[in-house]
């Protein structure tokens, strides 16, 4: 492992004093799509303004769409191109995840741009979708091949998909159709199951990209790279060697004027069902027969398929809940969960979750994945830590330490091994080192999940999006924790104040013989 600042890829630059990303657009340049239509439904909304159409910009400045590409925006306001082009623009000077423009890259873009509107539920707006991509078809010539990214609340992807179905614009004679749908990929098992069979009334599997945008994250895809790209690692990965697993994701927001959403969501459907188990099954996975989508995603299945069911029964044992209540964070006094603006008076919503699973398969048996995520935690941090068993001897004062290979996912992304070693001096005293890797090393800019996860769909690479069945076996896992946190009588709540770790039942769950990381 390198320090930090240490390794810089050979002939490779940061970003340039133009904003440009020469390392990025350099190693991807391969792989340029065909030419393609961007269709948006709900491009006026937060998640396009904030993070699609920044990531599409940063693509498209790169040169990584190819010759031939156009943008369709289309929601229910009224709006012409032009206006739609004034939103756009607005939306990547305001947002922080936009690259900078190289002069004149903003006006050049607002040429791809175009909008229709209407009501998702009839026919027409279908028809203006059409009409533009005939429209696009002339202008780039060859063959009619379309993105569909839903960017809708989730009661609106069934009734979209099957109106792009009624005008057979799911149909591929003409060009690829590919449809990419947002997250929360239904709200429970049952509506799971509908969504994704109304859903394939219309669209084979092989044309759906379900987004987790924690798989385009890049330190993530280096979870797979480090396990599968190097000798020393798997030998170890396995009950032998590993006491257990750690996966962290703590947010210091809160809920940031969605409670709306999340009211309906709470942190089981908002996290741990997607991203926290994305995760886990990447760590826990078997290594796959290639680097592909069916071999990647039949190993995420089978060892989700493996993680011992949690029935309403289990809940106690292996779970603990908690919502924030008022407290201190940044030296600030932040309010609770319950006096966000738009949460109900006793809301039982959870804003933090802990669990614990076991994998009942041969690698990991007796080896526990704790898993933990919540809102208004005293910072941002997303790790895997896997925590390796104590020396069988102790020889040294001081070396009966647990050595650690944590994976940071964000911020500060790397990778660092914890292992004991002599202390300087006359008696042989151990103390605990960190070997650290920082991902800042390759002097690239990271790019956004999203621009990874778009491109992917335009190459139709589904590598990185979960398939129908673990989409299927995660909700499984959680149903019932989501029963059981349903019941939550609400004086439980709020049991962590804002700007702590959350629940003491937090801590119980993982010791007595071991404790949750300090992040
Ligand atoms: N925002 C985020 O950070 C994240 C969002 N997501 C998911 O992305 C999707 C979009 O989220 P977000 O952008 O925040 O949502 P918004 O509520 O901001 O808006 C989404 C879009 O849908 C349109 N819309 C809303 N209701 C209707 C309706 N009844 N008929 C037609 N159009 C409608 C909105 O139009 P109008 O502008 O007119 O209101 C807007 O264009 C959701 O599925 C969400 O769960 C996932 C992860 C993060
Ligand atoms: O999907 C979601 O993720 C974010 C956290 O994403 P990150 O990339 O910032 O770690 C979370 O805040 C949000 O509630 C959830 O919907």
């Amino acid at each position: 492992m390198t320090a930090a600042g240490k390794t810089q890829p050979p002939g490779e630059d940061a970003l340039g004093a133009d904003g440009h990303n020469p390392f990025r657009a350099a190693m991807r340049r391969s792989r340029a799509p065909e030419p393609a239509t961007l269709v948006i439904f709900g491009a006026t909304g937060d998640l396009a303004r904030r993070k699609l159409l920044p990531a599409v910009f940063g693509l498209w400045q790169d040169g990584l769409l190819g010759s031939a590409f156009n943008i369709v925006g289309v929601g229910r306001q009224e709006m012409t191109d032009e206006g739609f082009g004034d939103f756009v623009l607005e939306a990547l000077r305001s947002s922080k995840e936009t690259d900078a423009p190289q002069p004149g890259a903003l006006e050049k873009f607002r040429e791809l741009l175009y909008y229709e509107h209407g009501d998702f539920g009839g026919d027409e707006v279908y028809s203006l979708v059409q009409k533009e991509l005939d429209r696009a078809q002339d202008a780039h010539g060859g063959r009619k091949n379309a993105l569909f990214y839903l960017s809708t609340p989730p009661s609106l992807f069934e009734p979209i998909s099957a109106g792009l179905g009624r005008l057979g614009l799911a149909d591929e004679s003409e060009g690829w159709r590919r449809l990419v749908i947002e997250k929360p990929f239904g709200r429970d098992l049952g509506s799971a199951r509908e969504l994704n069979a109304a859903i394939h009334r219309v669209w084979d599997e092989s044309q759906v990209y379900r987004i987790d945008h924690y798989l385009g994250k890049e330190t993530v895809q280096n979870l797979m790279a480090i396990r599968f790209g190097n000798a020393i690692f798997e030998p170890l990965w396995n009950r032998a060697m590993i006491d257990h697993v750690q996966i962290t994701a703590a947010e210091d927001l809160g809920l940031e004027g969605r409670a709306g959403y999340y009211e309906e969501a709470g942190v089981i459907r908002d996290m741990l069902q997607n991203h926290l188990l994305q995760l886990f099954a990447l760590t826990a996975m078997e290594p796959p027969v290639a680097f592909d989508a069916g071999a990647i995603r039949d190993e995420k299945v089978k060892v989700l398929r493996a993680v011992r069911p949690i029935p309403q029964g289990r809940v106690a044992e292996v779970a603990a809940f908690g919502q924030y209540g008022p407290g201190t964070l940044y030296g600030e006094a932040v309010p609770g969960y319950r006096e966000e603006p738009g949460v109900r008076e006793g809301s039982p919503t959870p804003t933090h979750v802990a669990v614990r699973l076991e994998v009942d398969n041969w690698r990991w048996q007796g080896v526990p994945f704790f898993l933990r995520t919540g809102k208004r935690l005293p910072k941002k941090v997303t790790e895997i830590a896997v925590v390796f068993k104590r020396p069988p001897l102790g020889m040294f004062p001081g070396g009966t330490e647990r050595n650690v290979l944590a994976f940071r996912i964000q911020p500060d992304e790397g990778v660092s091994l914890k292992f004991s070693s002599k202390s300087p001096g006359q008696e042989m005293v151990l103390r605990e080192v960190v070997m650290d890797f920082r991902y800042d090393a390759f002097g690239a800019q990271l790019e956004s999940p999203y621009s990874r996860l778009l491109l992917d769909a335009m190459l139709g690479d589904a590598t990185l999006f979960p398939r129908e069945d673990e989409v299927d076996c995660a909700w499984q896992l959680v149903s019932g924790l989501l029963e059981r946190a349903e019941d939550t009588p609400p004086q439980e709540f709020p049991n962590y104040p804002a700007g702590t770790w959350g629940p003491e039942a937090a801590d119980r769950l993982i010791g007595p013989d071991r404790r949750w990381r300090r992040l």
